[in-house]
């Protein structure tokens, strides 16, 4: 088997995840790329300063990348940025997540140790399915979303873009988290959560700004 080089965007905690991720696929990483003032190495990658170096990667034959940026929109961006240069963006999938026949998954997404995706449910390009998390069926998680660790959705939950769930949410069946919100850690979703709110608590409140 060939093994295709990988260039990882990130070089903070969640690239050192993401390339470990990326390893226990079979893949090697062969670059991070960090801040203009990063240096040094990430979990024994070097890491090259400054998103420049992309484009001079993809001109020395690179093809295949990851964005490793924990922001939803800074990693959409980045993956606009890199797919212009006619980067792939691969996926970072751990090999002890259970993923159904029946699901779906698009590009450039990480799912983490422990995650379950259960029957018929939609994973869309970039999200983030963060360790031990479960979604059950039919759900639909938007692009560039995340779930962080050990979030639950029962069945035919929706995520939007950009949403992020903190830390441990529940969400009962057949609720809708619109785009570009933020449900604190902990939180319990039991009814829908509008476009960009933070919603907190048991249950999930909007949060006045
Ligand atoms: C592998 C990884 O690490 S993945 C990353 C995982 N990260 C997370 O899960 C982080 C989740 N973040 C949170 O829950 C944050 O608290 C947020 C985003 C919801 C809010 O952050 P901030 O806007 O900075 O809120 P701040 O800390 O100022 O708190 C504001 C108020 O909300 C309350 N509050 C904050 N978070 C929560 C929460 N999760 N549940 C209930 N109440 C909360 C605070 O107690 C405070 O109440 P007060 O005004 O009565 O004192």
């Amino acid at each position: 088997m060939t093994r295709t080089p990988v260039i990882v965007m990130g070089a903070g905690g969640h690239a050192k995840v993401c390339i470990e991720l990326l390893r226990a696929s079979g893949k090697q990483v062969d670059f991070a790329i960090g801040a203009d003032v990063d240096s040094g190495e990430c979990v024994g990658v070097p890491i090259l300063a400054g998103d420049a170096n992309l484009a001079r990667l993809r001109s020395e034959g690179y093809t295949s990348v990851f964005i490793a940026v924990g922001s939803n929109s800074l990693r959409e961006k980045l993956a606009g940025l890199a797919t212009e240069q006619g980067y792939i963006l691969v996926n970072a999938i751990s090999p002890n997540a259970t993923i159904s026949p029946t699901a779906s998954v698009g590009s450039g997404v990480a799912i983490m140790a422990g995650a379950v995706i259960n029957a018929d449910s939609t994973i869309a390009d970039l999200a983030i399915i963060n360790t031990g998390t479960t979604v059950d069926h039919d759900c639909r998680i938007g692009r560039a979303a995340h779930l962080a660790p050990q979030c639950a959705l029962a069945g035919n939950v929706l995520i939007g873009e950009r949403t992020f769930l903190g830390i441990g949410t529940k969400v009962i069946p057949n609720v809708i988290v619109e785009s570009d919100s933020i449900v604190g850690a902990g939180s319990v979703v039991i009814s829908n959560i509008g476009r960009g709110v933070t919603a907190l608590g048991v249950p999930a409140r909007s949060r006045l700004k």
